[in-house]
């Protein structure tokens, strides 16, 4: 069989490069496209030279129809705007949309859910193998673990570059949390403590973020009861893990049929 031939949108980013890395290291795959802004200061440089693994003949353009039209997936770490505007030439081009890309309103959603009716998505706030596989942990550790037995407060943390909180992997965890309580996240999340706050409510799903320096991700889940407390963490050390997955889930996904899927999906968890 052919390669894949994957475009990488926001090339330049710190998951574009790593993606380009990660998508010339791998088989079955192949960068066909790269892409930035218009008005980029890397618009016309090799993709491979920038990202350090030498000249592939593939010049960084601001023109993603065009790539899209040429190639079988898309892999998307940008920013909210951007993703949904990507996924609608995703659905044009009918390929694969792999979207890592956090901080999505509902309303990006619900747009990203219309583009997945001509396009093959997969997104996910986390692609690692390791945090979807602590989200089945969470969810049957909150399942077990009753409201009025363990609280639920999530921490993360990141480097001092990253723009949306919490986390999207802190809302993924969260979500598999409430799945285990059949509740929705939405009712029971206290995103913000400050001042006098009153007693905890019960069966609520608390979030922490922290910021700085050059933390790649990290996340625990802590399940508080009366004097024991159960606490599961995951720690990101190279961004390689989101982009491998990321690739997974193209080659997955390319030639499936259009709808929006998880990493749990692509990982048969
Ligand atoms: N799901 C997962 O496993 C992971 C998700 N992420 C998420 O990925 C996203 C990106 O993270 P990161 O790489 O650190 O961020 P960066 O800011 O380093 O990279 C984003 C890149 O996308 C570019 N970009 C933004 N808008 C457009 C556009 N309209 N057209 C083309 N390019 C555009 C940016 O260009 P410019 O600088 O000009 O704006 C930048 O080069 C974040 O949402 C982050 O949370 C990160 C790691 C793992
Ligand atoms: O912005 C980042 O860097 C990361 N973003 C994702 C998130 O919001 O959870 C995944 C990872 O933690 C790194």
């Amino acid at each position: 069989m052919s390669e894949m031939g994957l475009v990488v949108v926001g090339a330049a980013g710190r998951m574009g490069q790593v993606l380009l890395r990660t998508v010339h290291s791998m088989a079955g795959v192949r960068v066909v496209g790269a892409i930035e802004r218009a008005g980029s200061p890397h618009l016309g440089k090799d993709a491979g030279e920038l990202a350090g693994i030498g000249i592939i003949n593939v010049p960084i353009s601001d023109d993603p129809l065009s790539a899209f039209a040429k190639a079988d997936g898309v892999l998307d770490f940008t920013a909210p705007a951007a993703t949904i505007e990507f996924a609608g030439y995703a659905a044009q081009a009918r390929i694969a949309h792999v979207i890592g890309t956090t901080g999505c309103s509902p309303d990006d959603d619900a747009k990203i859910a219309a583009a997945a009716r001509h396009a093959t998505i997969v997104k996910s706030g986390n692609m690692s193998l390791g945090v979807n596989l602590l989200s089945v942990l969470v969810e049957k550790a909150a399942q077990a673990l009753g409201p009025d037995d363990f609280d639920i407060e999530i921490v993360e943390m990141h480097h001092r570059h990253k723009v949306d909180a919490p986390s999207g992997t802190a809302l993924l965890l969260g979500e598999a949390a409430a799945e285990g309580r059949k509740i929705a996240l939405a009712e029971k999340s206290v995103r913000v403590r400050d001042g006098h706050t009153g007693v905890r409510e019960t069966g609520t799903i608390g979030f922490a973020a922290l910021r700085g320096g050059s933390v790649v991700g990290e996340h625990s889940v802590i399940l508080a009861g009366t004097g024991e407390r159960i606490v599961m963490s995951h720690l990101a050390e190279d961004r390689t893990i989101f982009a491998r997955g990321a690739v997974k889930a193209a080659l997955w996904a390319h030639g499936r049929k259009p709808g929006l899927y998880s990493m749990r999906d692509v990982l048969g968890l």
